[in-house]
């Protein structure tokens, strides 16, 4: 974590920086992603293949454990970038870990060029189960 929250094209080139250290020797499909927190921290993460492939994480989700680890609960946007020419989006267990800490949090979906498409969270992840449902 060291920049503050600018604006969409940064966020996503802040992911794309991340996403230079993608350790994907396995499916060599490099992602990157970049958080930004309710504070306006940005902290940023790269999918970590393993051996055994289930231990194996997503971006998003690294980047979310680094701002949670930091004391960071809150989710506001995050922008995710893959060495696809297509535009993708993140699986469903990022976008349930997402859900955890930004029920309204804006995605960011680009392409390896940087040119994105802007979902919120709800249309990604519609009729989902999050904290809320659990305060009985
Ligand atoms: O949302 C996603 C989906 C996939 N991957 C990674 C996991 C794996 O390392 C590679 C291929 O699935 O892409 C992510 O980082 N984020
Ligand atoms: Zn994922």
């Amino acid at each position: 974590m060291s920049a503050k929250y600018t604006t969409p094209e940064e966020l996503v080139r802040l992911a794309d920086v991340a996403k230079q250290k993608a350790y994907c020797p396995y499916s060599n499909f490099q992602v990157g992603a970049a958080v930004v927190t309710a504070s306006g921290d940005i902290f940023t993460g790269c999918n970590v293949e393993n051996a055994c492939y289930p231990v194996g994480v997503c971006a998003e989700r690294t980047a979310i454990c680094k701002a949670v680890s930091e004391g960071h609960v809150k989710i506001k946007a995050v922008a995710v970038i893959t060495n696809s020419s297509k535009v993708q989006f993140p699986c469903g267990l990022c976008r349930q870990s997402i859900n955890e800490f930004g029920t309204e949090a804006t995605i960011y979906c680009a392409s390896k060029d940087g040119k994105y498409e802007t979902h919120s969270l709800n249309d990604l992840l519609p009729r989902s189960f999050g904290p809320a449902d659990l305060m009985l």
